[in-house]
Formats: structure tokens, C-alpha cells, sequence
């Protein structure tokens, strides 16, 4: 693993990490936030998945959530949202192939050569920086914006027992029927949508529901808030009895400054998991 960069940032080290990865045979970058406290012993951690078009940078320098980490001592990670390279498969479309990994394991061509973004979110990463920094990994909760939303809350009801929370900004609730998803899953996944369910939170709620608490923000002027369906996975997430609050907040978009308003809430939510 080399460092591309580190700096110091509220009283901890914001790093920037370049690895080989197995899971996506290419290299990848993650941004990872350590507080002060991760000098003496391993803190818990907030991973952050971020959404299309984004790099591992976007959140790191937009989000402002370092601030509420480094008050709350908890690490976050910044992972990339796709395999990156000249040999890597892309799309004219913003919204599939690089930068729009969808956080699944492509089983199509051109895609599954390099699109194993599950596996590198769920295993790989999580496996690298748990031992390679000081980072509690029996402590670890999940937040995401749109298409990381969408990872976050796929990755916590699917790897039930791995996180302490979750949460979401403006996350893509119902991906199988939206044209954030469908177009994707397609590509990605094949056409047989029976294979599609394990990626849409919506689906994963009515089946299993979810037994970690549950925050979730959305404003009320998204500008992509019809691909969002909020709704839905609220009336699920009732219907589950899961402890859930989701929310829409009046006037806000679908952009950074949205999630920089909410971020401080969204880390005192994880911190109160994290620390319990
Ligand atoms: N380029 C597209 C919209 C792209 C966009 O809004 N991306 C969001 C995430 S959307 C869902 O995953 C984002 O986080 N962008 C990066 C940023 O720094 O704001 C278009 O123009 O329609």
C-alpha cells in the first residue's frame, strides 16, 4: 500500500491510500480520516460510500465530516465508487461504469472483469484498513449519499451483525425500479432481475427487515428525488417495526450542501451506536 498523501486535519490525519486491489484487479484509492485517539488505541469506525460520478475525494473535501469525527473519535473511510484505469470498461452515460460502480459484483461483460464492488467494499477494504490501522473493527457503522446510500443500506441488511447503524442521504431506496438501477442492474447483473433483489434496500427491508437503528435524510427539492422513492422504503421500514427515522427536510437538494448540513447529526447518530 503506498500514501498518496497525508495531512493533518481537527487534531487527527486525513490520508489518502493507493492499493493493488484483488477484488477489482486494478488499483484503488481510499480516503481515510484517523482522530487523534487512533495514536494510543483503535477507534471505531464510520465508512462512508459515496455516489455516482464521485471519486474517494468528493465526500472527503465536501462533506465536512471530519470535524464530527474527530469530536466524536471515530475513524471514516472514504472508498472510490469504481474500479479505475485505461483498461477499464466505461459508458458515455454518467451513470453507469466508472464512477458508478453501483456497489454489486458485475457478472456481465464488459463489466465483470473489474466491477466487483461488493466484494471490495464488504471484504477487501475493510480487511486492509483494520489491519493496517488502528481501527476497532468489532465497531463499524455505514452512511452513504444517493448510489452510496444505496450501498450503505444494501451492505447493512445484507451483512447483518457487521455494523452498528446506518444511515443515508438521499439514498436510491427502490434501485429495481428506478432508472437509477435498472439500466445498471441490467448491464451489470443480466437481465434475469431475480438476481437484482439482494442490491435494493426497499426489497431487503420487507424481506428481512433491519435490526440496527436506521437514520435517513432526503430533501424535499432533490432534483432526482422520483429515481429516490423514500417513501416506499419508509412505509417498509413501518411495516418491519424497524427502528428507523427518515426524514424530509424542507428545500433541500440532492447536493453537498445537503449532506453537509446533516452531517453532523448523521455522525452523532453513529457515535452514539459506536460507543454504546
Ligand atoms: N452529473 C449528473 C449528476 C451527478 C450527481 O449529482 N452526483 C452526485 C451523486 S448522485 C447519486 O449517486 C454527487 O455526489 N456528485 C458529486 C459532487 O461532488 O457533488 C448530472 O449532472 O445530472
Amino acid at each position: 500500500m503506498e500514501t498518496v498523501s497525508e495531512n493533518r486535519c481537527f487534531g487527527g490525519v486525513q490520508g489518502v491510500y493507493r492499493h493493488k486491489s484483488e477484488a477489482t484487479g486494478t488499483d484503488m484509492t481510499f480516503g481515510l480520516f484517523l482522530p487523534e485517539e487512533a495514536e494510543d488505541a483503535p477507534v471505531p469506525v464510520l465508512w462512508y460510500l459515496s455516489g455516482l460520478t464521485c471519486t474517494h475525494e468528493n465526500a472527503m473535501t465536501k462533506a465536512g465530516a471530519q470535524a464530527w469525527a474527530a469530536e466524536a473519535g471515530i475513524a471514516l473511510v472514504f472508498p472510490d465508487t469504481s474500479p479505475r484505469g485505461e483498461d477499464v470498461a466505461d459508458d458515455d452515460a454518467y451513470d453507469l461504469g466508472k464512477g458508478a460502480g453501483f456497489y454489486v459484483n458485475a457478472t456481465e461483460l464488459p463489466w465483470a472483469p473489474h466491477f466487483k464492488m461488493w466484494d471490495y467494499v464488504a471484504e477487501e477494504l475493510p480487511a486492509l484498513v483494520t489491519s493496517n490501522f488502528a481501527i476497532n473493527e468489532d465497531r463499524q457503522s455505514i452512511t452513504g449519499h444517493s448510489m452510496g446510500g444505496h450501498g450503505a443500506l444494501t451492505l447493512a441488511m445484507s451483512l447483518q451483525g457487521r455494523y452498528r447503524s446506518v444511515s443515508a442521504f438521499s439514498p436510491i431506496c427502490n434501485p429495481t425500479a428506478s432508472d437509477w438501477g435498472r439500466k445498471q442492474f441490467a448491464s451489470y447483473l443480466g437481465e434475469d432481475e431475480a438476481k437484482w433483489a439482494a442490491h435494493d434496500a426497499l426489497l431487503l427491508m420487507a424481506e428481512k427487515g433491519l435490526d440496527i437503528p436506521l437514520l435517513v435524510d432526503t430533501g424535499t427539492n432533490d432534483q432526482f428525488g422520483d429515481l429516490l422513492m423514500t417513501e416506499k422504503l419508509a412505509e417498509a421500514a413501518v411495516k418491519k417495526r424497524a427502528e428507523a427515522a427518515i426524514r424530509l427536510q424542507k428545500g433541500y437538494d440532492h447536493s453537498y450542501f445537503f449532506v453537509s448540513t446533516f452531517m453532523e447529526e448523521h455522525v452523532a447518530f453513529h457515535a452514539k451506536a459506536l460507543w454504546a
